[in-house]
């Protein structure tokens, strides 16, 4: 079968300074790897490895300097389809819900206002308040004519969820979206993730410096470091058995509670530090 998401051998080279003297820095180098249709995968690494650069080529963002990026067979970067379609079907979610919304806007344009832009029929207000409920901004009607200048991290972050959501795409990419929050509300975003994750049949990319998240989240994870990917298998096996010695340091970083095999809840392991 055919994967939903194939990157073959994509690489990112950043170029800056002068005609005369330039600089060029590789971001990400060759990588390649799958996402199977209702899959979770975690990429993981520390700061500066290259997972936003890569998921801003997967979203069509940036266009990756080598390589291809193919989304039901097709080339998501190809000039034969537009943005608007890749956008339809890859939708990100980002770290810094401050950055990302105008906190000028209110939440029914936040939300609203890309599902009209993707051709939604019928009353928009309805679908927003449908969409609000569906990640738990309860009640909608309370929510819906807010400024994001008057929302919580979380709330900002459940808003971008849903305006994500509205769109129906097939693969969400979650770029360390809990990193800001406190982490009992990040829990529950990931929680909440989970269960849309069910609901929608989306595939999810779980971007995340953390391997407590990482194994919370994923199905089978990829292990970044200067820009390659050093390790990858199912999530699990790679916890048990790491064999890069990147993992092993990452894994040794890691708080203890979460790494006992004590039979305990994740959440629970979770909330007692694995996010910090
Ligand atoms: N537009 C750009 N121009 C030049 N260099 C860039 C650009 N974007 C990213 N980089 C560099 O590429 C490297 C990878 O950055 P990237 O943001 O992908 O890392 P990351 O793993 O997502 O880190 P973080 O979690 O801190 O965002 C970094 O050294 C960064 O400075």
């Amino acid at each position: 079968m055919k994967p939903l998401l194939q990157v073959d051998s994509v690489s990112k080279v950043f170029e800056s300074g002068s005609f005369l003297r330039k600089n060029s820095f590789k971001a990400v180098n060759d990588v390649s790897f799958t996402l199977g249709k209702g899959e979770v995968l975690a990429i993981v690494g520390e700061s500066g490895c290259g997972k936003s650069t890569l998921a801003r080529m997967i979203v069509n963002l940036i266009p990756p300097t080598k390589g291809k990026i193919l989304l039901e067979g097709r080339e998501v970067g190809s000039k034969l389809r537009s943005r608007k379609a890749v956008a339809r079907e890859l939708q990100m979610i980002f770290q810094d819900p401050f950055e990302t919304m105008n906190p000028n806007h209110r939440v029914h344009d936040i939300i609203g206002r890309p599902l009209r832009l993707h051709g939604a029929k019928g009353d928009i207000r309805e679908q927003v308040l449908a969409l609000l409920g569906q990640v738990g901004l309860m009640p909608a009607e309370e929510f819906i004519d807010k400024y994001a200048s008057q929302l919580s991290g979380g709330q900002k972050q459940r808003v971008m969820i849903a305006r994500a959501l509205g769109i129906k795409p097939n693969v969400l990419v979650a770029d360390e979206p809990t990193s800001m929050l406190d982490v009992s509300v990040g829990i529950d975003i990931m929680n909440l993730l989970l269960d849309l994750k069910n609901d929608y049949d989306l595939s999810l990319i779980w971007i995340t410096h953390n391997l407590g998240s990482a194994r919370y989240m994923s199905d089978r994870m990829l292990i970044m470091y200067g820009g390659e990917i050093v390790e990858s298998g199912e999530t699990e096996a790679v916890i048990a058995e790491p064999r890069h010695a990147y993992t092993r340091t990452l894994l040794d970083a890691s708080p203890d509670p979460w790494r006992q095999k004590d039979g305990g809840a994740a959440e629970q392991r979770l909330a007692e530090g694995a996010l910090v």
